[in-house]
Order: structure tokens, then C-alpha cells, then sequence
């Protein structure tokens, strides 16, 4: 069967966009799909791939699968990829919308200049319950967790934070001088204290309005960015008391603007996302 694709990225964070509605077939083939397609040699290459799907609770409904196959739970620079394809496709015509999620209900907000995307995204609470990060550590009685874990010859403080996918937040003097690739997938793997694994963010902070970040993503390695990981490396730094309540994360596709807003609680995210180009391919 032959199915349309759109390719898509935001700061260098790139996935395929399909339209799960059109393609049951597809949906159902995801883990498969972003498994052989996401391949950078043999495939379309992607970070992963990014379905449209029908929902009752919301406008639309986003499945995500990362580029080993593996479903999350979130991805915040996807579903600013999946609000413009939605937009373009006229499959929600609209520039406030409401995205389901396997984390719940998001809030977006677009603004459109030409080929300019500028979108919104209102991320919920963070989760800071060791147990519902999931996370094998004691609850803290200061509200949020931390934990040493060693990892090769380093042992790092990890701060446990949830955006709906899990992520362990450490800091470092500089992000350049960092082996992600070797200490990354040793903590990612480390289903003992994460027994879903988790995301790794390593941050440099440069000011207390600004951090320098780099990820190694749960699922797909170290990417050009990770809006979920943004998020949830700036409540770390908030709880820390390292940095304001708003805050730019410098990542290596470029920057996003996180706030932590005081009376909702919630997380609010704005950056871009640029369609690259359409495609077609056998399932
Ligand atoms: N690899 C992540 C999903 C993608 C998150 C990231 N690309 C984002 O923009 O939030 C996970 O398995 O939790």
C-alpha cells in the first residue's frame, strides 16, 4: 500500500508526519514504520514518526513513536510539528487547538507569518512522584527527587522530572566537553531505577535566564533538540533555584523559550516547526 508522508522538523528535531486517519493501516503498523523509516541510510531518516489520529476528547490525537520503534507518551517538538501539518493538511483547520495525548490533553496556540510557524503549546503540570515518572527512587520530602547514579567511570546527580515521558536532568560546566554518546545510553538503559528508561539532558547553565542544553533521547539518541526534555530541564533548574521562572534553552538546532507560569502551574513552550518536504512510500 502506498501512503503519503510529510517530513518535518523543528530545530533539527525531525519527524514524519502521517495522516493516521487516512492510513489505519499504517497506525497500525507505527512502531514498525518509525522503526524502517526513520533509518538515516535505508529509510526516509527521522527521529521518528509522528501519526494524526481521530479522538473524541480533542480536535486531534497524537501517537508518537520514537526511531527504535518505541511509543512515548509525549514529544513537545512533535506536537508543534503536528499542529501545523493538521493545519496544512485541513485536518484542523485552526489556530487554537486541542491535541490528545497519551499525557493528557494539550493546549496550542499558533501564529502564522508566511512560511513562519510561531506555536504555543501549553505542556500541564510537571510530575515530580518518583513513582509516577517512573522513577525507583524515594520521594523527597522538598517535593522532587534526585539521585546519583554512576555511569562508566563518572557518577552524576540526576534531577527526576516528567512531562509526561521521563527525564533525568544533570548539570555540567560545559555541554560541549560532554561524551553524551558514551554516558547517555548508560543512564537511558538504566531500567533499574527507570524502569521505562528515560530521557538525559545534560545542562550548562549561563545565566539564570538562560541554559546551554544537549539530550540524549530515550529512543532515538542524541538529537538537535527536545522540547519535553527543555521543559522539564527548566522546572529541574527552577527547583534547584539555579535559574528564573522564564527561561531560553539553547539547544544545538536552536533555541526555545520555556516559562514556568506561577498560576497555572503548567508549562508553556513556544519555538517553530518548518515543513521540509512531501513524500510517498510502500508499507
Ligand atoms: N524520545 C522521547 C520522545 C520525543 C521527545 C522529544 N523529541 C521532544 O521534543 O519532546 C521519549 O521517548 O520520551
Amino acid at each position: 500500500m502506498r501512503i503519503q508522508f510529510t517530513k518535518m522538523h523543528a530545530l533539527g528535531n525531525d519527524y514524519i508526519l502521517i495522516d493516521g486517519i487516512r492510513y489505519p493501516e499504517a497506525l497500525k503498523q507505527g512502531s514498525e514504520i518509525a522503526k524502517k523509516w526513520s533509518d538515516r541510510h535505508f529509510g526516509v531518516g527521522s527521529d521518528g514518526v509522528i501519526f494524526a489520529c481521530a479522538s473524541d476528547k480533542a480536535n486531534v490525537m497524537m501517537r508518537m513513536f520514537n526511531a527504535d520503534g518505541s511509543e512515548s507518551e509525549m514529544c513537545g517538538n512533535g506536537i508543534r510539528q503536528l499542529a501545523r501539518f493538521v493545519y496544512e493538511k485541513n485536518i484542523v483547520k485552526k489556530d487554537r487547538l486541542i491535541i490528545e495525548t497519551l499525557a493528557g490533553l494539550k493546549e496550542i496556540t499558533m501564529e502564522r507569518e508566511g512560511e513562519n510557524f510561531r506555536i504555543t503549546v501549553d505542556m500541564g503540570a510537571p510530575i515530580l512522584a518518583p513513582q509516577e515518572i517512573p522513577a525507583n527512587v524515594p520521594a523527597d520530602p522538598k517535593g522532587f527527587s534526585k539521585t546519583m547514579i554512576q555511569a562508566a567511570d563518572k557518577t552524576f546527580e540526576f534531577t527526576l522530572v516528567s512531562m509526561g515521558n521521563p527525564h533525568a536532568i544533570t548539570y555540567v560546566p560545559s555541554v560541549k566537553d560532554v561524551d553524551v554518546h558514551r554516558y547517555g545510553p548508560l543512564v537511558e538503559n538504566n531500567t533499574t531505577i527507570f524502569p521505562r528508561r528515560t530521557n538525559v539532558e545534560f545542562i550548562e547553565v549561563v545565566s539564570r535566564d538562560e541554559l546551554r542544553m544537549r539530550v540524549w533521547e530515550r529512543g532515538a539518541g542524541e538529537t538537535l533538540a527536545c522540547g519535553t526534555g527543555a521543559c522539564a530541564s527548566v522546572v529541574a533548574s527552577i527547583l534547584n533555584g539555579l535559574t528564573n521562572k522564564s527561561v531560553r534553552v539553547h539547544l544545538l538546532g536552536g533555541p526555545l523559550d520555556i516559562r514556568w507560569d506561577e498560576n497555572s502551574g503548567h508549562v508553556i513552550m513556544t519555538g517553530d516547526a518548518v515543513t521540509v518536504f512531501e513524500g510517498e512510500k510502500e508499507i
